[in-house]
Order: structure tokens, then C-alpha cells, then sequence
């Protein structure tokens, strides 16, 4: 597990409604129980930065004082400078329980001056986790040298300070620990890095249910890539839409501002000429390219696979309408961008004529079907009608892995397919059952595909993204709202949350 996948684990299950006090408070006793199982009794000293890390060390301190341990917390910075909200009430309480009989000691080291070898049986290295960033400043970086000076027992929390939680690297010293005291899953740093540094590795439960890996959450949110501030055009995701037809122009031009809505730089439209100008009339941001013909047909093949080169995602098959010519343009076309490797989306019209054996062994493409586009894309006899909703996921994952590409199954709870993987989705509200919000979403799966998320956190983010901007245009406007209204909202489904517990 990466750092990032933890970060997005943690706000995941806050969202479930598991406060991140509750996840330190596991995290800090699962530590102060590792080292009572290695002691019996004695003193502990534990060395604190400013962050998670230190908060889980304050909370250990609390328990080691209830286990019958002498305690010394040495924070390495002014108490001002504990910046997460977690920590800072931890820090809090052990404050107020300077005033209590139980054996603790608080010291504030500011300057590297301050630090003494400490005299303890046990060290503990609450000092930097995961969110270690950059060349370790003072007074961390003389607190590890002094500490692996020391003959004490020591257990890092988490990871040892100066790891590289991703890598495993060492840049600069760090925590030579007996045990890693680590919470959740292993973490890939871990794994990697110099068995001296991390001595035996406990990985700790601290009640994350396995579910907030399954289930999306505004945590996947964070798998947005940030930008660079010499970011030019272009370089944030260009997508082609194929589709429209005489009959349909409204499907690609909703899957097209979508996609500019939640964040793609440019997309353009290629649709028969027909479609053109209503869908040129709809919006100033869409670039559009007709061709002659009321329905997309294979004389239009050359110029659209000229414009497929140009852009990062293929979306084919919004109102691209049911004509037998269509569809051949369709697996054509399918046929041809397979071999120049690009991803695509294949939506609405185009699961409905593009052949299973065409596309079945291609790993870079999504398919975006609701339960009849699916029951049709994958030939199915006979209706699924399975009660029990684990079974019933079962069912249809085994059906999806006839294809090699990911299924992202619409419904009252998403369900997302690729190879072994399963992503759950249940945001989303019965308002949207009104037409287009399945375009919005092949739209944003497209978009976020373009901008860099691999394919499983592209649908699995656009699918909680889709069904939270539907959520928000319920709030405002009950049912009666429309799918070009919803996509309004995709900005502000897309903002992280910064409340630290109950996420609605
Ligand atoms: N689910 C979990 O696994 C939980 C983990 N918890 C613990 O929280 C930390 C991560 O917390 P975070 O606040 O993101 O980061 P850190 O504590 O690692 O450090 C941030 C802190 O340190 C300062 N800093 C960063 N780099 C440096 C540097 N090079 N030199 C000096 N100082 C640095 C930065 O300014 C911040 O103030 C995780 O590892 C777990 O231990 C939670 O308890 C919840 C559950
Ligand atoms: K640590």
C-alpha cells in the first residue's frame, strides 16, 4: 500500500463516519499494547513531531501511563506548531494530565542545543510518518541521530523517521527501530526499505472496515493529479467524442461539457454534419468537426482516426443513434484505435453495436453500460435476478471478466470490474434517472482517463464524482432538475472536504 492509497483509505472511512480521533486513538494504543507485550515495565520515552505521527504517540503515552509505564514526551517544536487537529487535542489532554499523579514528563525541545541522551528502556519514534516531505530539518534530524545512539528498546510508529514512506530510500539518517509498529496494511516503504531500520514489523488494526477500499469516498478525490503552475494547454487531458447523429446531438455535447467540467482541457466533438450545428449552438468551449451524413458511416473513418492521434481518450458512442452503418464505423474505428494503443470509452449507442469479440481483449478501454446495455453487450440469455447483493456483485464479475477492459456497471450502487478489482459506487440520487446523466458520466470517466488516473481510479472517481453532483442538483432543485443543470455541479462534487468528520 502507498501513502496516497492510505490518505485516500482514511477520508474514505471518515466519509463512513469513522472519526480520524478515533483511528489515532487505535493507532496510539495499538503501540503502547506492542510495547507492554515486549516489557513489562519500566520507562518509555517518546519523541514527537508536530503531525499524525506525534499524535499517535500522545495517544501511546495516555495508555502506557494506564499500562503502569513512567512516561517522557519530548515534542520536537513549540506545542503552536502541531498542526493536525488530531494531535493537537491529544497534546491537549496529556497537557492537562501533568497536573495528575500519573508519571509524566513533558518537554518542548525547540533547538537541537536542548536534546540529552535520553535514560529509558524504550524509545519510541512518533516523530515523522507519512507525511515526511523534503530534507529532515532541525531538531528532527539531530533527535534521530541521538536516539539511534541510544541502547533503548526502540519502536517506531508507523514508519521510521526518515524512511521514505513510498520508496523505502533514505535521503538523509533515520530511526534504526527494533519494531515498526505500522497500522492498517503494509505499506510499500516499508517492504522496500533496509531491514535494519525497521526491525520486525507489526502491522496493527485500527479499525478501517475493508469496505472503505471498496467503497468510493471523497478520499479518491485526492488521486487528482495537481497541477504544476507551467501546466500549458493541452496538457491536462484532450478528448475526442464520437458520436451525434441527425436525431441525436444532445449526448455528445453533454458528455463534452462534462468532461471540460471536471477538468479535461480540450474536447472535440466528431459527429455527423448534422449534428454539428445544434451541438455548435449548445456551448462556445466545445470544438466540433462535421462530416457529411446523418449518421456516422465508414466514409468517415480517415478523418476521424486523423483526429484520434491528436488527443489522450476516445469516447465513442453517445447519439450515435442504431443504424447498421454506424455500428460498422463503430467496430472499425474500435479496431483501428486498438492498434494505436489509446484508451477508450465505449458508451450508450456504441455498447449497443460495438461486438463483444472485438474489443474483448483489449485491457485499455472502458466500457460504461447500464444493466440492459449490459445484459446486451454480453449476450445474456436469461435476466439476472439475484436478491442477495453480495451474490449479486459475484454474478456480475464474473460476466464482466469475459473482456479484458474494466465494466463500469451503472445502478443504484455502481459497480466497477477490471480483472480481480471490485470499486463499489453509491452516491447518486432516483433524480437522476432523468436522460443524459449517463453521458455526464462516460464524460467524466473520459476526462479524468485523459488526465493521468489509471483506469480503475478513473471510473471509480468518475462514477463518485457523477453521482455526487446529482446529489447536489437534488439539494437545489428536488427531482425536476436536468442533466445540463447537474453539470454544474461537478465542480463543487469535486472539492475535497475539509472537515476532519462527518462527511454527509
Ligand atoms: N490510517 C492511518 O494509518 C493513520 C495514521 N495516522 C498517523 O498519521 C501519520 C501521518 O500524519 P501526517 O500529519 O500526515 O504526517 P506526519 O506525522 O508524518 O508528519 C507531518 C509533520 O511533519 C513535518 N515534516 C514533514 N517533513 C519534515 C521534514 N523533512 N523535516 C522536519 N519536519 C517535517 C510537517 O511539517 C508536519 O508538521 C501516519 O504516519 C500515522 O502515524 C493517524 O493517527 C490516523 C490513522
Ligand atoms: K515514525
Amino acid at each position: 500500500m502507498k501513502p496516497i492509497d492510505m490518505m485516500v483509505t482514511d477520508l474514505n472511512a471518515e466519509y463512513l463516519g469513522i472519526p480520524r480521533l478515533s483511528l489515532m486513538e487505535n493507532a496510539g494504543k495499538a503501540v503502547a499494547q506492542e510495547i507492554n507485550k515486549l516489557i513489562d515495565s519500566g520507562s518509555v520515552t517518546i519523541f514527537a513531531g508536530t503531525g499524525g505521527n506525534g499524535g499517535d504517540g500522545f495517544v501511546a503515552a495516555r495508555h502506557l501511563l494506564n499500562m503502569g509505564f513512567k512516561v517522557e514526551v519530548i515534542l520536537l517544536a513549540h506545542p503552536s506548531r502541531v498542526r493536525s487537529e488530531e494531535a493537537k487535542k491529544n497534546w491537549e489532554v496529556l497537557e492537562k494530565m501533568k497536573f495528575s499523579p500519573a508519571p509524566l514528563e513533558l518537554r518542548i525541545i525547540r533547538d537541537s542545543s536542548q536534546l540529552k541522551p535520553p535514560n529509558t528502556s524504550v524509545i519510541v519514534d512518533a516523530i515523522l510518518g507519512t507525511g515526511i516531505k523534503g530534507r529532515l530539518r532541525e531538531p528532527i534530524r539531530s533527535a534521530i541521530k541521538l536516539i539511534n545512539k541510544s541502547k533503548a528498546l526502540k519502536v517506531a510508529v508507523d514508519i521510521p523517521s526518515g524512511v521514505e514512506p513510498e520508496t523505502g530510500e533514505v535521503a538523509d539518517v533515520a530511526v534504526e527501530a527494533d519494531y515498526t509498529v505500522t497500522f492498517h496494511r503494509m505499506k510499500d516503504g516499508l517492504k522496500m526499505a533496509d531491514p535494519t531500520l525497521t526491525g520486525e514489523i507489526i502491522v496493527s488494526d485500527i479499525g478501517i472496515p475493508p469496505m472503505c477500499e471498496i467503497f468510493t469516498g471523497p478520499g479518491d478525490l485526492l488521486r487528482l493529479p495537481k497541477r504544476k503552475s507551467s501546466t500549458h494547454k493541452g496538457e491536462n487531458g484532450r478528448i475526442l467524442i464520437i458520436g451525434g447523429s441527425a436525431q441525436y446531438s444532445g449526448a455528445p455535447a453533454l458528455a463534452g461539457l462534462a468532461a471540460l467540467k471536471s477538468g479535461a482541457d480540450l474536447v472535440t466533438i466528431a459527429c455527423p454534419e448534422s449534428a454539428m450545428i445544434p451541438i455548435k449552438s449548445y456551448s462556445l468551449d466545445l470544438i466540433v468537426k462535421g462530416f457529411p451524413g446523418d449518421h456516422i458511416n465508414t466514409k468517415m473513418l480517415k478523418g476521424m482516426l486523423k483526429m484520434v492521434e491528436r488527443v489522450d481518450c476516445i469516447l465513442i458512442g453517445c447519439g450515435g443513434g442504431l443504424e447498421p452503418e454506424t455500428g460498422d464505423a463503430f467496430d472499425l474505428l474500435v479496431q483501428e484505435i486498438m492498434k494505436m494503443g489509446k484508451p477508450i470509452v465505449i458508451d450508450a449507442d456504441g455498447l449497443k453495436l460495438i461486438k463483444k469479440d472485438t474489443i474483448k481483449d483489449y485491457h485499455n478501454i472502458i466500457l460504461t453500460p447500464h444493466e440492459g446495455e449490459f445484459k446486451k453487450f454480453f449476450s445474456l440469455k436469461s435476466p439476472i435476478i439475484i436478491k442477495d447483493f453480495k451474490e449479486k456483485v459475484t454474478a456480475y464479475h464474473s460476466i464482466a471478466n469475459n473482456i479484458k477492459g474494466l465494466v463500469l456497471l451503472k445502478g443504484p450502487v455502481d459497480m466497477i470490474f477490471q480483472g480481480e478489482k471490485v470499486r463499489l459506487n453509491t452516491t447518486g440520487t432516483p433524480g437522476m434517472t432523468v436522460g443524459g446523466t449517463g453521458d455526464c458520466l462516460a464524460g467524466i470517466t473520459a476526462s479524468l482517463w485523459a488526465q493521468g488516473l489509471s483506469t480503475m481510479d478513473a471510473a471509480a472517481l468518475a462514477a463518485f464524482i457523477n453521482g455526487r453532483a446529482g446529489e447536489l442538483a437534488e439539494e437545489e432543485y428536488g427531482y425536476g432538475f436536468t442533466a445540463s443543470e447537474m453539470i454544474d455541479f461537478i465542480p463543487r462534487a469535486m472539492s475535497i472536504p475539509s472537515t476532519t468528520s462527518g462527511i454527509t
